[in-house]
């Protein structure tokens, strides 16, 4: 069984050179696409493991008010970010009910595009932000993040993944507040947000840093595991590297069971 303490890591530089490998036309010949939907899909799979959706009875007057997990997805500018909203897709259809905070949208790009009017063919809302309230946004609640989380049962952190730079720039820096402050438990895609990719947290503005309580690291480990905590539940997935690539990268051979797009890896 693999274990934190001795699973093979992928440093940010590598992990840069992995991906563009399985995106080349002589390498794995993957589309950013199919990896997204592969990744966001171990995402979900993994709340799911971690958190079963719960309905709960909203009154005893009718059996159909019930209320829903509620799943806020924090999604960023790059494909961390488009993994958070295949995983919000994923999860609503897995019986949650997501709302995204998406602040700085990529609208030139037709992957994202694509990705946005998903959520909005699938009824899922977004977070009222400067700059998205005129795009084209079907449903809106009109909440600020704080109110966001407090409402929410899980957070999913798909901010920042293997390219975040330090120092952080806005619009992010409250949502890495709230994610500090948060009693809500909050799965990490990939790399926990703000953290340095290869050598763990950073405590950006002297008030601690945010552990995550599961961390889903997509196609292999980054150095920030080796500061996760005890109580973090870490989950590898991204079911798309052949033995060659493993060989080729020095990784880990993850043994998935059956249909599972996750593997967990233990303490
Ligand atoms: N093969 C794979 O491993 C796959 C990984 N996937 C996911 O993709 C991310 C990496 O995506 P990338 O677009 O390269 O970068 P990020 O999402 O990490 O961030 C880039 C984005 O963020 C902005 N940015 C960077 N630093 C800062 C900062 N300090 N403040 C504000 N903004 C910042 C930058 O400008 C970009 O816009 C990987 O982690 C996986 O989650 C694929 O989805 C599947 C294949
Ligand atoms: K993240």
């Amino acid at each position: 069984m693999l274990r934190n303490s001795t699973i093979k890591l992928l440093s940010s530089s590598r992990a840069a050179q992995l991906d563009r490998f399985l995106m080349s036309a002589e390498g794995g010949g993957f589309s950013i696409d199919q990896l997204m939907e592969l990744a966001g899909l171990a995402v979900a799979q993994a709340v799911y493991k971690a958190y079963p959706p719960q309905k709960v009875a909203q009154s005893s007057k009718t059996e159909s008010a019930v209320r829903r997990d509620k799943v806020l997805i924090l999604v960023g500018p790059g494909n961390n970010g488009g993994d958070g909203l295949v995983a919000a897709r994923h999860l609503q259809l897995l019986g949650y009910d997501c709302l995204v905070f998406y602040p700085k949208r990529n609208t030139k790009s037709t992957l994202y595009t694509g990705l946005v009017q998903q959520m909005n063919h699938f009824d899922i809302s977004f977070l009222k932000t400067p700059g998205t309230d005129s795009e084209n946004l079907k449903k809106f609640e009109e909440l600020t993040l704080s109110s966001a989380f407090k409402k929410s049962d899980i957070i999913i952190d798909a901010i920042f993944g293997f390219s975040y730079k330090p120092p952080i720039r806005e619009p992010f820096h409250e949502a890495i507040q709230l994610l500090t402050s948060t009693n809500k438990p909050v799965v990490s895609v990939d790399v926990p947000s703000s953290w340095n990719v290869d050598n763990g947290p950073v405590d950006i503005d002297s008030n601690g840093v945010f552990m995550p309580s599961v961390l889903v690291s997509l196609t292999a480990p980054k150095g920030v595991v080796k500061s996760i905590s005890q109580s973090t539940r870490h989950f590898v997935g991204g079911r798309f590297v052949s033995e060659a690539l493993q060989n080729e990268f020095d990784l880990d051979n993850i043994s998935y069971i059956g249909t599972d797009m996750v593997a967990e890896v233990s303490n």
